[in-house]
């Protein structure tokens, strides 16, 4: 009998679950999109349920899918949006408030305050990270404060607190293991990224108790096992990582320098950077990266907060078409934006800029301006913020980044990787499975488990898919890149007197 190792992928837009046989071939997908909540503008929810409700059920569906039995699969590998916040309690298992996801800002004020009290370069030196709403830490400290009762429950030790990786193991193990993985504790602003442990410093000025934390261990390690009335059998739940940092992995990008770029709800671009922590200059955070063995890998990141939920805009907000790939053909029927730029800061705007008070932005617009310019404009807006990350990359790590592979459910259009290779200057490299996510976690289960013997039979399994070579006039490029640059400085500090 065959087998597998299935992999869990929590992503902002969808749950997904992916079984995979050595070849790193998909054997089995399901998908099941998970709701946004908006309570207020740029406040970004999910239901931690239906978190753990459609994961649930796309990994019955996946297998049910091609009947294969729990006894087939050898290992589960979790990958997850990253920094998104759960509390819960630990006795009853209940969320006591929403998750509040990464894109939520509700917790900028927080941050500046954090600043202003001097401690900017201190969570830089410990965590890697550059202060913002963006990751946990604060999260975790609103919830504390304004749910009834919460600060007095953990103080008590009675809440847990958990990234989605945590949250789905803590589940898949009926409330048995309360662990994360050193890749999603450095997304927290609360790890120190080179003792390997909670920084009581950033615990004590944000009032998170310990006792709420997880344990954090390697990203290829047995966490547990399923219970047997989920799954029908104990299996191994053998890795984890953050979605980037997975996608990293399951680009084979295991040597120092090797770097891959990620078009899902955000973008994210990482490059291995070895043992070597670097602190970045130019806006790029430094993170743990995933690895199987016992030495720690570092990465260096650009986060862009708007890639894919642009195109996921256009469709749901505006109703200019039905099916995000329908973006490629519309794209397609103009010859250029007619002048229009889009800067989709929904809710302020990553790297290189770092700003919280950035909003979205349309300039350009004229009478003839059509629905297909507005449209061509958004994909444009997707590839110009990477290649701003791209060029921080360059200048930071002096990499001369002369090919770049990518992945995600976005990656999959075909305009958005040639206007990317056009823009930046630098071959596009896409590979046969754009999941690569999933992938990631796969292989971090499956080397812990012994279903892969090494790297190299993983190495073995990637694939070019399409490679997009640039062809664009260095002078159109420029002309471009101006009114780029020109369209951003509008969108930054838009919120910056409304929220002074
Ligand atoms: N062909 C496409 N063209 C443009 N955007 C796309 C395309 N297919 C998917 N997307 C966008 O990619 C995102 C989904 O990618 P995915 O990797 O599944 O994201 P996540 O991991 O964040 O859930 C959505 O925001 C969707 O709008
Ligand atoms: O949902 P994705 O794939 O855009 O990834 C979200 C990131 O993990 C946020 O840091």
């Amino acid at each position: 009998m065959k087998d597998y190792i299935m992999a869990l992928d929590q992503g902002t837009t969808s749950s997904r679950c992916i079984l995979f046989d050595r070849k790193g071939t998909v054997i089995s997908k399901a998908q099941k999109e998970v709701k946004q909540i908006y309570p207020k503008p740029g406040w970004v929810e999910q239901d931690p349920k239906e978190i753990w409700a459609s994961q649930y059920a796309v990994l019955k569906e996946a297998q049910a899918a091609r009947d294969i039995s729990s006894g087939q699969i050898l290992g589960i590998g979790i990958t997850n949006q990253r920094e998104t916040t759960i509390v819960w309690n630990r006795y009853t298992g209940e969320p006591v408030y929403n998750a509040i996801v990464w894109q939520c800002r509700r917790t900028a004020g927080q941050i500046e305050q954090l600043c202003r009290d001097g401690l900017a370069s201190y969570v830089t030196s410990r965590t890697g990270l550059i202060p913002d709403a963006y990751f946990s830490a604060a999260k975790i400290s609103w919830i504390l404060d304004h749910v009834p009762g919460a600060r007095e429950e953990a103080e008590q030790g009675n809440l847990l607190f958990g990234t989605v990786d945590t949250w789905l193991i803590w589940k898949l193990t009926k409330g048995r293991v309360h662990v994360t993985d050193y890749t999603n504790a450095s997304r927290t602003m609360l790890f120190d990224i080179e003792k390997l442990c909670w920084d009581k410093k950033l615990l004590n000025y944000f009032r998170i108790p310990e006792s709420m934390l997880p344990q954090v261990r390697k990203s290829s390690s047995i966490y547990g096992y399923t219970d047997a009335d989920l799954m029908g059998a104990g299996i191994p739940i053998a890795g984890a990582a953050g979605d980037q940092q997975a996608a990293l992995f399951g680009q084979c990008c295991f040597e120092k320098g090797e770097i891959k770029n990620t078009y899902g709800t955000g973008c994210f671009l990482l490059m291995n950077t070895g043992a070597d922590r670097i602190v970045s200059g130019h806006g790029l955070l430094t993170t743990i990266a995933a690895c199987d063995g016992d030495s720690i890998q570092y990465a260096l990141e650009g986060s862009v907060f708007a890639g894919g939920s642009a195109v996921q805009w256009l469709r749901d907000g505006m109703k200019l078409f039905q099916q995000s790939e329908q973006s490629e053909s519309f794209a397609r029927r103009v010859k250029d934006s007619n002048g229009v730029y889009i800067v989709p800061a929904f809710s302020g705007m990553g790297a290189p800029y770092w700003n919280p008070d950035a909003r979205g932005t349309i300039v350009g617009i004229s009478r003839g301006t059509l629905k297909e310019h507005l449209i061509r404009a958004t994909l444009e807006s997707v590839a110009y913020q990477v290649r701003d990350v791209i060029e921080a990359m360059r200048e930071e790590a002096g990499v001369a980044l002369d090919r770049l592979k990518v992945d995600g459910g976005a990656s999959a259009n075909n305009f958005l990787m040639q206007f990317q290779a056009d823009i930046t200057g630098s071959p596009v490299y896409r590979p046969d499975c754009i999941e690569t996510t999933a992938l990631g976690a796969a292989y971090l289960a499956g080397l812990a488990v012994g279903y892969w013997k090494s790297k190299s039979d993983i190495r073995a399994n990637w694939q070019l898919n399409c490679k997009f070579t640039p062809n664009m006039k260095s002078a159109d490029r420029d002309d471009l890149l101006k009114g780029w640059r020109r369209a951003v400085s509008c969108a930054l500090f838009w919120a910056q007197e409304e929220n002074s």
